[in-house]
């Protein structure tokens, strides 16, 4: 049976490529170079799909894939509905986390929050017991606080240099980051064997 296997382009792509490598799956011509969505590989029932990243749980939890490769953050903002998350590739790690103005005290009671990821920070800031209106951006969520749009934003760290470019310094973290093996849930009882050969190989991929 033919296996369809979602990455996410960008950064995550660049880091699943040499696991993929490692579990005897290349790309059968230069995904970098081409602006081709679908991939044949050197194996000849396994074929990629190159996505943006919050596309990916949604074809594998559709089925229209039946493994994926996600960000922790893409998957908490999803939701994890007719998804196994098998593995953690260890791959693409950083930080979900809130900032604010660099030296400000947080600002007590209602606060407004601006991030691209409503649903994390909806669910964090009520868990705290906090009130927050949830402003959602696209991107740059750097500039609203800056700016006087929001309180606080929720966002992904890594080094910190974004933030201390822009002012702005971590406040607390909400989730430690990095990239997942998801895999649809029925495809995963009707292609087991198949499935389960290629997360094996990725999870022996991981751990050299
Ligand atoms: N600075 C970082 N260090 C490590 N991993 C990161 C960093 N920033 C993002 N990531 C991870 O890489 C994923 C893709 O991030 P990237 O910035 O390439 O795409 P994006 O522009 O946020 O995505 P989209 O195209 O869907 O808007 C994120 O979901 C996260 O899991
Ligand atoms: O703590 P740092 O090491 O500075 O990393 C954090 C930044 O990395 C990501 O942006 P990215 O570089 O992917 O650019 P983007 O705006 O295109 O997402 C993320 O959105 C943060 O802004």
């Amino acid at each position: 049976m033919q296996i369809t296997i979602a990455l996410t382009k960008g950064r995550i792509l660049e880091e699943t490529l040499p696991l993929l490598a490692q579990a005897g799956i290349e790309p059968t011509e230069d995904i970098s170079r081409s602006r081709k969505l679908v991939f044949e590989t050197s194996l000849s029932d396994v074929r990629l799909l190159v996505l943006r990243g919050s596309d990916v749980p949604t074809y594998v939890q559709f089925g229209a894939a039946d493994l994926g490769v996600s960000g922790k953050d893409t998957l908490l903002e999803h939701g994890g509905d007719g998804l196994y998350e098998p593995l953690d590739l260890g791959i693409a790690r950083c930080r979900m986390m809130t900032a604010g103005i660099a030296g400000e005290p947080p600002r007590q009671g209602r606060i407004r929050v601006a991030t691209k990821y409503v649903n994390i920070a909806r669910r964090f800031y009520a868990e705290q017991g906090r009130q927050a209106d949830i402003i959602k951006l696209y991107g740059a969520m750097e500039l609203a606080p800056i700016m006087a749009l929001a309180d606080e934003i929720v966002d992904i760290v890594d080094t910190g240099n974004t933030l201390k470019a822009n002012g702005l310094e971590s406040r607390e973290t909400i989730a430690d980051i990095s990239s997942r093996l998801i895999v649809n849930k029925a495809a995963m009882k009707v292609k087991h064997v198949q499935l389960q050969g290629i997360i094996d190989s990725l999870r022996q991929a991981v751990a050299r």
